[in-house]
């Protein structure tokens, strides 16, 4: 595949896929499809050193990136991960699906993320501070409340973006709330941003359901990672009467066909870090997940999950992705062929990013709202925005997922028009 000379991207890896979703798009774009090759490469990508000294005495050398993959409709926005698998590859699929993410719900963003190459578990807390703090002032050049805003993603959180921000702030000599969002509340956070991305998972399932005449009460729902993302959305959907009959994290995965007790389950995890050796279920093979029989399915971990083998055996009727990129275009092609509905990512888990802009607003204006203004804002805009990509989906006869593309790069590149390219 061509593209860039700094990445090999295969047919199904991040980029790769990323890629595939574009020239699926490419069709539906009429006029506009002249600017598309933009879509295609990241605007800009900084590749930092992170250099610490670990509570042992030794030096260690960390590798950080920021991608910003379009500037286009506004400051970048997206999440900063750490996780030993991260790559410069993975993180402009994910700044990517960003920008797509934004235009899709119609945020005034561009499109962004970060991550560093690192296993947290590995660290104490004052080292993954000294991390924390290091990459921001790496990435510091680029970041800024108008220029690109990150928030949490796989493995970060309150904490680190509070470090984040007291960072940029000590750098710049001035207290700046906006930096980044999902802080916490004392430092400007948003109440209702630590459940947004499971609540809109939940509400676009539940908008999902009612079109696919998927009863809610008693469906089963089987979710992949137990995180902030799915074990929230688990939550919500237990809550209006499915029942929640397998769960898979990194320390396992349980069954229970009766549905599980979500308190039980949810005190389980907060004790131990994992599903794993959870008493109110049986434990199956990890593989034995993919052919739990289920009515929704919410992968909720890691990109690549649902393989084209993986899409042959699942037992649902809707996959509602949590996670970013979590099927492969391969997988995705035999989801369509078995008349299996999937909801993308771009919208399924939008919710975050949408309470991320409303804490973003929050904090220019230093006037903060309730958590039932929050919901009901959010509950808004993302079903609008879903309403939108299902008709669309209906008018091309298209997937959901190339319906979202269609209307996230036609205001991309609309905007990309528009802004010209002299300087
Ligand atoms: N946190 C947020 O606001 C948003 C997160 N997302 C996406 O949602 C997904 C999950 O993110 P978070 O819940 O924030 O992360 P998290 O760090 O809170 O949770 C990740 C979960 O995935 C599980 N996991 C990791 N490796 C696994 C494996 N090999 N097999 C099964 N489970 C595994 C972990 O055990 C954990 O339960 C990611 O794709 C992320 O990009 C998307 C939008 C916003
Ligand atoms: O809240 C945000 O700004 C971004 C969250 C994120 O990284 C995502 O939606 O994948």
């Amino acid at each position: 595949m061509p593209n860039l000379s700094f990445v090999s991207p295969t047919r199904n890896s991040p980029w790769g896929t990323y890629l595939s979703q574009i020239d699926a798009v490419e069709p539906y774009l009429g006029n506009l499809a002249r600017w598309v090759e933009t879509l295609r490469r990241p605007k800009r990508a900084l590749i930092v050193d992170i250099p610490i000294e670990l509570d042992n005495g030794t030096i260690a050398h960390y590798e950080g990136y920021r991608v910003q993959h379009s500037l286009t409709r506004g400051p970048g926005k997206g999440g900063v991960r750490y996780h030993p698998d991260v790559t410069l590859e993975e993180v402009m699929a994910l700044s990517a699906w960003m920008t797509i993410k934004n235009a899709a719900v119609n945020l005034p963003y561009g499109g962004a993320k970060g991550g560093i190459r690192l296993d947290p578990k590995t660290l104490s807390m004052k080292e993954l501070e000294k991390v924390t703090r290091r990459y921001t002032s790496e990435i510091g050049i680029i970041i800024g409340p108008q220029q690109d805003i990150p928030a949490p993603d796989v493995n970060t959180n309150g904490q680190i973006m509070a470090w984040m921000m007291d960072t940029y702030s000590m750098n710049t000599g001035a207290t700046s709330t906006g930096v980044v969002t999902g802080k916490p509340i004392a430092l400007g956070g948003s109440l209702g941003r630590v459940q947004a991305t499971g609540r809109g998972v939940f509400v676009i399932g539940r908008e999902a359901m009612r079109r696919l005449n998927i009863e809610m009460d008693g469906a089963r729902i089987a979710v992949q990672g137990f995180g902030n993302v799915g074990s929230i959305a688990a939550k919500l959907f237990a809550a209006a009467g499915a029942k929640i009959v397998a769960v898979q994290d990194h320390t396992g995965t349980i069954l229970n066909e009766r549905g599980f007790d979500m308190q039980n389950l949810l005190d389980h995890v907060a004790k131990t870090g994992g599903v794993g050796g959870f008493a109110g279920g049986d434990r199956i093979a990890n593989d034995d997940f993919w052919k739990v029989k289920s009515d929704v399915l919410i992968p909720a971990a890691l990109e690549g999950q649902i393989s084209k083998e993986r899409a042959e055996g699942l037992q649902t009727r809707l996959v509602l992705e949590g996670a970013n990129g979590p099927t492969t275009p391969d997988g995705d092609a035999v989801l369509a062929d078995r008349g299996i509905v999937v909801v993308p990512d771009v919208i399924a888990n939008s919710g975050g990013v949408t309470v991320s802009y409303f804490e973003w607003v929050q904090d220019f204006s230093s006037f903060f709202w309730t958590e039932d203004e929050i919901n009901v804002r959010l509950d808004k805009i993302i079903t609008g925005a879903f309403k939108h990509i299902w008709e669309t989906s209906e008018q091309h006869r298209i997937s959901l997922r190339t319906a979202a593309f269609v209307v996230a790069c036609t205001r991309v590149l609309e905007a990309r028009e528009e802004r010209g390219l002299y300087p």
